[in-house]
């Protein structure tokens, strides 16, 4: 059974509708991707599920709670962690834990959770001090420290180095592995098609597709290339007549064929036939790019 249902929820802000109609469904335990560019509706959605925000239309049940009505309950199950949270400067790392600690009935202990984001050595470092990944892995800490089953992580890598976003990334998964339920809002492919099981899609306030990473690159047409050279020509009308090729492209020695299904197979087969051998063979399958550019018309990187 689901632990949070959203069910057509509405926002609008004066005249302008940031989330029309979103339902979506997560399981207990998966890491729930919300995907979109910026102004998509990503973080109404998500606060509206916190009970930050509350919905012109709709309904949200959340470990059957209701966020708005039942706020309090709902924050002793959820941990959020927002975009862009600041904390006072001069707070230390581990004053910060013990004042959000004390919030709990139940708290972690905080020295584990510094311990598993590694922070322990800064627990006495005031935040302003900090450096732009440490604060991101400080403000997980904080969202975790109430033991939550479910935590919100909101563009938790936007700003950080590659190294520091990779780390970011393990540390997501060792914190579901232990049975926490995430929804983490991003505009980053590489992000979401690294952690999560399933994605939301969301552009301009509704969602165009719920799928696994997979399933929504398997909806792009002509989602896998076969790129090779040749050592002879080859006919491009034969190629197109194999039912796994829909195009194929000549850039200087090199041919591009796109196509679905065994498109591999079917290729290397033909070429075996002629006894053409492929040189600089290489498989590409479409992203999650390709997917929003076939679900929205656009590229998220735009
Ligand atoms: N409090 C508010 N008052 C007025 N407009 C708002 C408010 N909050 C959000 N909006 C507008 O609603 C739309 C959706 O915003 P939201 O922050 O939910 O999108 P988002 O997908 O999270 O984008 P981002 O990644 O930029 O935060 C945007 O056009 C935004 O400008």
């Amino acid at each position: 059974m689901a632990i949070i249902e959203v069910d057509s929820i509405v926002k609008r802000y004066e005249d302008h509708t940031a989330v029309d109609g979103v339902s979506l469904h997560v399981e207990p335990g998966e890491i729930f991707g919300i995907l979109g560019p910026n102004g998509a509706g990503k973080t109404t959605t998500v606060e509206s599920i916190a009970g930050l925000r509350v919905p012109d239309e709709g309904r949200i049940s959340v470990a059957g709670l209701d966020p708005v009505r039942q706020r309090r309950e709902l924050r002793r199950i959820l941990g959020v962690q927002l975009q862009e949270s600041k904390l006072p400067e001069r707070l230390r790392v581990a004053e910060a834990m013990e004042l959000y600690g004390s919030f709990y009935p139940e708290p972690a202990d905080w020295r584990e959770l510094l311990d598993m984001l590694n922070l322990s050595a800064k627990a006495k470092t005031a935040y302003g001090k900090l450096s732009g990944g440490q604060q991101q892995r400080l403000s997980i800490a904080l969202a975790l420290v109430g033991r939550p089953r479910i935590a919100i992580l909101d563009e938790l890598t936007t700003g950080l180095d590659p190294q520091a976003r990779r780390d970011t990334w393990d540390l997501v998964e060792r914190v579901r592995d232990t049975g926490v339920t995430i929804v983490l809002v991003t505009h980053f492919m590489d992000e979401a098609e690294r952690l999560c099981d399933r994605i939301a899609v969301i552009d301009s306030g509704k969602v165009v597709a719920i799928d696994t990473p997979g399933g929504l690159t398997a909806r792009v047409d002509g989602g896998q290339r076969v790129r090779f050279r040749p050592s002879a020509p080859i006919d491009d009308a034969e190629l197109l007549r194999l039912p796994e090729v829909t195009d194929v492209t000549h850039h200087g020695t090199q041919i591009v064929v796109s196509g679905d299904g065994e498109l591999l197979h079917a290729v290397t087969s033909l070429l075996a036939r002629h006894r053409i051998v492929a040189a600089d063979l290489r498989i590409e399958q479409a992203d999650l790019d390709d997917a929003f550019v076939a679900l929205t018309g656009r590229s998220l990187r735009d």
